[in-house]
């Protein structure tokens, strides 16, 4: 049955399937579980009350649009969700002419949504954003362009309380205050009554004005509806189809914008997940019976947390910064620990970069850990407040290469190029874990500009007879003396040594030679070893999980150019930056990176 010819009762039951579905789908593929399971009745009733695709419906992050995929004919395919060819993670205008504009970035959305809503002023657009990601400043620059203005946006502040984990922070708090308008609201409501049925003379018309005025600024400070320029409705109950439904005619209807605040429980309807939020805001395929996950092996996350707990706890100078990514950054142990050396900064990470370089300019021991996909988000200040000024800051940045399921708004394959295009900063992808504990204890020391440690979103990889690092310097894992028929050289840096290293014997088997050199430190190069012993081979092969161009391998490139010395370079590296969702490993099979297709590109190289 069309959802628009649905009673309550229908889309109660309607409410439930959905619930089921969103169980089953994401037990077994893995994915954000929660955040859709507190926004089903919020979603029924955006689409009971508006006409998408003509009025636009826009979420932010899109973590939570499952939902609105299921009532916008993708139902029958939702099964797919997250697997390669499959229903995507986000909103996509690639997937559906009901998504109307790309997310996956945390506070994009309000920014769209204004822009969709002032080029089309006959329809209405609804955005739908977190409370974590509201006071994200992308989403606050919004607010303020939108405010007084925008006559056709709805904004709807989906408030459950959590970010990822706990929300943070003053602004979370503001917003959440806001509830305390209600209560002025119905005070208002009540004095305009008054005044407007006549019953009252102007000396006390007056009197009960200026008290209405003390009362909303005792309550609440600064009013989203007359202070920022909007319609405040709410606060609405989120699992109250009624009440919703009731809200969104009454928004429909009003000029805007109108801003309406909207409570809900993160993982509503699944006790393990309204137990454990944080757990099952992503999580990987797990047992819907008992709600456990799968376990894996340690990854490079969890070395860096556990080798950051140590390191904190032996130096009282090193801090840590997440940008609301504790958890999936292996932090979790040493925030518990050092609560005063350690800050959630919420989804900030502009601000992140720059609180830490301010901390390293006080003396401190900075380490930020951002995903690279976010780090994107604070390209200007670590041109501006970190390189300009060379300010020590470490920089963990997780997730580096191919992450997976979550897709194109995600991969992390840009952060090589940008961070090898500033000057200034040391940058190390650790080929094994033992590396990654390596250079993060080097780090500790009184290092003299910023440093970037590029870790994978994989198990951990170690190799039998590791030899120690030295800073700037590569790892010769061949013995034959270069130039005596030997005539490929493999630089292999970051995840790229374990791919190479599996497919060696193959290589050796098709006749070609594999000299492998592991290059953790991507800036500063190890020039004498371009110089002397790189010189000699015939074909050197740089490889690295990221885009190819403005890549390590470009480094290579330009370095021999610039020392006049002609080679035969091949970037093994990504070719395009759209890389879709799917397994990380299937993907890395599938753009060359490893086995039968790694092969492949490397034979191709050589026939060319
Ligand atoms: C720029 C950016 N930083 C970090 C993230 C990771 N992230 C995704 S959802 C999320 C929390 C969002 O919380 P909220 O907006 O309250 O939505 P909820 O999940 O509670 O529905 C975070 C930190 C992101 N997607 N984008
Ligand atoms: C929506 C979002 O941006 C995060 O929830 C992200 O999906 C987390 O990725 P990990 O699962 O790799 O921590
Ligand atoms: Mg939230």
């Amino acid at each position: 049955m069309n959802l628009k010819e649905m009673d309550v009762e229908q889309l109660k039951a309607e409410a439930e399937t959905i619930r089921k579905t969103l169980i089953d789908v994401v037990s077994t593929n893995g994915g954000h579980l929660a955040p859709n399971l507190g926004v089903v009745e919020l979603t029924l009733a955006l689409h009971k009350v508006f006409d998408s695709p003509k009025d636009k419906i826009l979420f932010d992050v899109g973590h939570q649009s499952y939902v609105h995929k299921l009532l916008t004919g993708r139902e029958g395919r939702f099964h797919t969700l997250r697997k390669l060819g499959g229903i995507g993670p986000f909103m996509d205008p690639g997937e559906s002419d009901h998504d109307p504009f790309i997310t996956g970035h945390a506070g994009s959305a309000l920014s769209a949504a204004c822009g969709l809503a002032v080029g089309d002023e006959k329809s209405k657009v609804i955005s739908i954003v977190g409370d974590a990601s509201i006071s994200n400043g992308h989403s606050l620059e919004a607010l303020n362009n939108i405010g007084g203005k925008v006559k056709n946006l709805i904004v709807v502040l989906n408030d459950n309380e959590m970010s990822i984990g706990e929300n943070v922070g003053s602004l979370s708090k503001f917003f959440g205050k806001l509830m305390v308008t209600k209560t002025y609201m119905n005070i208002k409501d009540e004095v305009t009554q008054l005044i407007n049925r006549g019953k009252i003379g102007s000396k006390l018309t007056g009197v009960l004005k200026r008290a209405e005025h003390s009362v909303k600024h005792f309550l609440a400070p600064l009013s989203i509806s007359e202070d920022l320029g909007f319609k405040y409705i709410g606060v609405i109950d989120g699992h109250n189809l009624e009440e919703l439904i009731e809200t969104f005619e009454r928004a429909k209807e009003i000029e805007g914008p109108v801003f309406v605040h909207i409570k809900t429980n993160k993982g509503k309807g699944y006790a393990y997940a309204e137990e454990n939020q944080e757990k099952f805001h992503g999580i990987s395929p797990f047992d819907a019976d008992t709600g456990r996950a799968k376990s894996s092996g340690d990854s490079y996350s969890k070395i860096f947390g556990d080798t950051f707990y140590e390191m904190a706890r032996k130096d009282e100078r090193v801090m840590a910064i997440s940008a609301g990514m504790v958890k999936g950054t292996g932090l979790s142990r040493a925030f518990e620990a050092f609560p005063e050396r350690t800050f959630d900064v919420g989804i900030t990470e502009g601000h992140a970069v720059t609180f830490a370089g301010g901390l390293a300019a006080s003396g401190k021991k900075p380490y930020v850990a951002i995903y690279s996909t976010f780090m994107q988000r604070a390209y200007g200040q670590l041109i501006h407040d970190i390189s300009l000024q060379n300010l020590p800051v470490r920089f963990i940045v997780d997730r580096a290469g191919i992450v997976g399921a979550d897709g194109k708004t995600h991969q992390g394959i840009y952060d090589i190029g940008f961070f090898t295009g500033i000057p200034n900063f040391t940058v190390v992808a650790p080929t094994t874990c033992r590396e990654l504990e390596e250079i993060l204890e080097f780090s500790t020391g009184d290092i003299s500009g910023p440093m970037v440690i590029r870790i994978p979103r994989a198990s951990c990889f170690y190799l039998e007879e590791d030899k120690s690092l030295t800073y700037g310097k590569w790892k010769k894992l061949y013995e034959e003396e270069p130039g005596k028929g030997r005539k490929n050289l493999f630089i292999a840096t970051g995840s790229m040594l374990q791919e190479l290293l599996a497919v060696k014997p193959q290589l050796e088997e098709r006749g070609i030679e594999v000299d492998i050199v592991s290059a953790a430190f991507i800036s500063p190069m190890d020039t004498e070893f371009l110089l002397g012993e790189a010189s000699k081979y015939n074909e050197i092969f740089v490889l690295e999980e990221g885009y190819s161009k403005s890549s390590f391998g470009t480094s290579v490139v330009e370095f021999f150019n610039e020392n006049g010395i002609l080679k035969k370079i091949h970037k093994i590296s990504l070719d395009t930056g759209r890389i879709p969702h799917g397994e990380r490993g299937e993907l890395m099979e599938i753009y060359g990176l490893r086995g039968e297709s790694l092969i492949k590109r490397i034979e191709g190289c050589l026939d060319a």
